[in-house]
């Protein structure tokens, strides 16, 4: 069995793709912070009295479809891609197969940014969206269940 520092080491191909994948993970969720708050700014729609300050025309409201897509987007990363993070973390302990862990890393990933593409940034119709969710949803669930076997 391998020791902890040698699992989660740069010198481990699987834990550098990891890293490289799951950093590009956490940067595209909190590009949707930049997404929303550049739709606010370009529509002058914000949600609290204070904001008002923030622009010449603001208006409040909770409504507007373009941005309350974005939230939607949004929540869904925070639904899914922590949970992503810490599956394929704990996966790492099974000695996967790095080939396989790799490209469950990759397609994982690929998944979540298709999913913000085609739910936030072009809306392409259904089922573009359901897919991308169940790629990413369906490695991650896959992880998690060879983690509980593994230490069965
Ligand atoms: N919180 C989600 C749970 C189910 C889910 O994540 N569905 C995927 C595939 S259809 C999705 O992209 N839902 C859209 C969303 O969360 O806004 C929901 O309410 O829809």
């Amino acid at each position: 069995m391998a020791l902890l520092s040698q699992i989660y080491s740069l010198d481990n191909p699987v834990f550098t793709a990891y890293i490289f994948y799951t950093s590009i993970l956490l940067l595209k969720m909190l590009f949707m912070v930049f997404i929303i708050g550049s739709q606010r700014i370009k529509k002058g729609i914000f949600v609290s009295e204070e904001d008002k300050a923030l622009h010449p025309k603001a208006k409040i409201r909770h409504d507007d479809p373009d941005i309350e897509r974005c939230r939607r987007a949004h929540q869904n990363d925070l639904e899914n891609i922590p949970a992503f993070i810490l599956a394929g973390a704990l996966y790492q302990l099974t000695s996967p197969s790095a080939w396989l862990a790799i490209q469950l890393f990759r397609f994982g990933t690929i998944a979540r940014i298709v999913h913000t593409f085609v739910y936030a940034i072009v809306v392409i119709p259904q089922p573009a969206r359901a897919i991308s969710f169940l790629v990413s949803y369906a490695i991650t669930v896959y992880m998690l269940v060879q983690t509980i076997l593994y230490v069965l």
